[in-house]
């Protein structure tokens, strides 16, 4: 089993005024990677210190998301996520998300299908399968998208899946049940007085749950 238990605090959450002291912050308290969230209209550079300490996840929720594949890869992204429904040409974003070094995360809206995604799982890194609208911080967990996480993971036994929305330790289990080991926490992690247990309850959650699929197999 190649994928293991990643907790990547959604730093939309935090105070953006201090982007980069909160993402060093979030990487002392335990982050194996920080997820970064880019809107229309709202984008806000990647602080170059903090991305030389971690591993940074694009999530671009943009329109046209082929316009920031080269300025993200030279501020130092590690991994850009798209969304299927931005895009017309989504195997050439890939290979461009590749050419530029980074790796490709791939991600859809609660109202798209997990089948249209499926084409392009074999030349992806990640397959983000959002549980809230994409829209803003501390929304309500969809439970109904965990069919979604199930599908993929029983297809694509290998593949990082990433969930992200309104998860923290009330919905954790429901998410690593299903099969997702990368997981995105804002406000509960952010908001949190005690970052670090928090990312450590969602990460042996995850490392629980992978434990026990490698064991019923
Ligand atoms: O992509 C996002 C919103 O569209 C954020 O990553 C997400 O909302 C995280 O925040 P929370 O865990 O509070 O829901
Ligand atoms: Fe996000």
């Amino acid at each position: 089993m190649a994928y293991s238990a990643k907790i990547g605090p959604s730093i939309l959450s935090s105070d953006l005024s201090c982007l980069g002291s909160e993402c060093v912050r979030m990487m002392a308290c335990g982050a194996d990677y920080l997820h970064l969230d880019v809107m229309d209209g709202s984008v806000f550079s990647v602080a170059p210190k903090a991305t030389t300490l971690c591993v940074a996840d694009m999530h671009m929720m943009v329109s046209r998301p082929e316009q920031w594949v080269k300025p993200m890869a030279a501020a130092g992204a590690n991994q850009y996520t798209f969304h299927l429904e931005a895009t017309t040409n989504p195997g050439n974003l890939i290979k461009e998300i590749k050419e530029s070094g980074m790796k490709v995360g791939l991600a859809i809206k609660p109202d798209t299908t997990v089948e249209e995604l499926a084409p392009w799982a074999n030349q992806i890194h990640m397959a983000l399968v959002m549980t809230v609208e994409p829209g803003f911080g501390g929304q309500k967990f969809m439970e109904d998208m965990m069919p979604k996480v199930r599908w993929l993971r029983s297809m694509f036994p290998s593949l990082d899946i990433e969930v992200d929305g309104g998860v923290g330790p009330d919905t954790i289990h429901k998410c690593a049940e299903a099969g997702a080991n990368m997981i995105v926490s804002g406000s509960a992690v952010i908001g949190s007085d005690d970052p670090r247990s928090v990312i450590t309850l969602l990460r042996t959650a995850v490392a629980d749950a992978i434990q026990k699929r490698s064991l019923d197999r």
